[in-house]
């Protein structure tokens, strides 16, 4: 289990972190997300102790970090892939890890084999490519065979089979009753491999919820309805928080009536509906909704450029 309690990291006149509460549970997959620069890596950082907090704290398992005695038994972590050195072997540079806590050989060659590194094991790091590296990352936060694992951006750089076996592999540790703990902008993927969500926007959290919850919280709850009379079926579904679109000349759009209701309403009148389907709100319609006062760098789209822009006021 992860506790922040009012953690706050200040750099300069820059709150990252700015007074944080939450808890990260063993045994579920916890996703981290919010926009660019929003204090992600800084309390990632904070928690395995590479950061010290301005005020307030974070544990481990009861611990701040520094205070256990063999960190990569307790805590795992993958925060920057390209931390390692360069010149070493895959299989060197897990040795080298292991020998600081007395983990045995055999222990190294088992996360090679899981991270699918096995036949390049024995090249230097330097010339391995970005999923290479996250794959080595990943292998060294499992190391120790942690009870709490951190990853950020895990799956950055991955080719879709090792996106796959990222999503498994946080899944089935949380399965075994560890604290996964993973940053990710991929909401697509977020959304099939976290089953809780903290968003932080401009260093403080501003929802901590399962993903359902953040999904139909936030997301309208929409119905697709095909009639052969559209003209009709709106005029007696107009109502008040009610929204009824034209799609085309048979599909209508209905938010804010529940599929049951849109039923009934057309049956009364007999007025035939040949399809009802909900539409599921996604992570990604929530999660805009969610951080759209949040955002610090916006992007600006003119006529075929992008120009980043920083917003005014912190
Ligand atoms: N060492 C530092 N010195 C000064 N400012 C920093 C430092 N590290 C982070 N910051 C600032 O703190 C804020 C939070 O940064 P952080 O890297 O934690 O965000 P993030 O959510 O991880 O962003 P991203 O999604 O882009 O990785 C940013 O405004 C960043 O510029």
């Amino acid at each position: 289990m992860i506790e922040a309690r009012a953690l706050t990291k200040v750099y300069g006149d820059k709150t990252a972190v700015a007074g944080v509460n939450f808890t990260v549970e063993a045994g579920r997959v916890t996703g981290f997300l919010g926009p660019n620069g929003a204090g992600k890596s800084t309390t990632m950082r904070m928690i395995m102790g590479l950061d010290r907090p301005t005020s307030g704290t974070v544990t481990v398992n009861g611990a701040p970090f520094a205070r256990h005695a063999a960190p990569l038994r307790d805590v795992g972590a993958l925060l920057d892939a390209k931390a390692v050195h360069t010149s070493r072997s895959a299989y060197n540079h897990l040795l080298a890890m292991a020998a600081t806590h007395s983990i045995p050989k055999t222990r190294v060659h088992e996360v090679i084999e899981m991270t699918g590194l096995a036949d390049v094991a024995r090249k230097k790091v330097g010339g391995f490519s970005l999923g290479m590296g996250q794959r080595l990352g990943i292998a060294a936060a499992l190391l120790g065979d942690p009870q709490t694992v951190i990853l950020d951006e895990p799956v950055n750089g991955l080719d879709p089979e090792g996106v796959v076996w990222v999503r498994n592999l946080v899944k089935y540790l949380a399965s075994e009753g560890r604290t996964v703990f993973l940053s990710s902008h991929l909401m697509s993927e977020m959304a099939v491999t976290a089953d809780h969500l903290i968003v932080i926007g401009r260093g403080r959290i501003i929802a901590d919820a399962p993903i359902q919850d953040i999904i139909n919280g936030k997301g309208r709850i929409r119905t697709r309805v095909r009639t052969d009379q559209p003209d009709q079926l709106m005029r007696l579904l107009a109502g008040d928080g009610v929204s009824v679109e034209l799609q085309d000349n048979e599909l209508l759009e209905v938010t804010g009536l529940d599929p049951r209701q849109i039923a009934r309403a057309a049956l009364d009148r007999h007025v035939m509906i040949y399809e009802l389907t909900p539409l599921q709100a996604s992570l990604e319609e929530a999660y805009m909704e969610l951080t759209k006062d949040e955002v610090e760098y916006h992007s600006l789209i003119t006529t075929g450029a992008a120009a980043p822009v920083q917003s005014g006021g912190n």
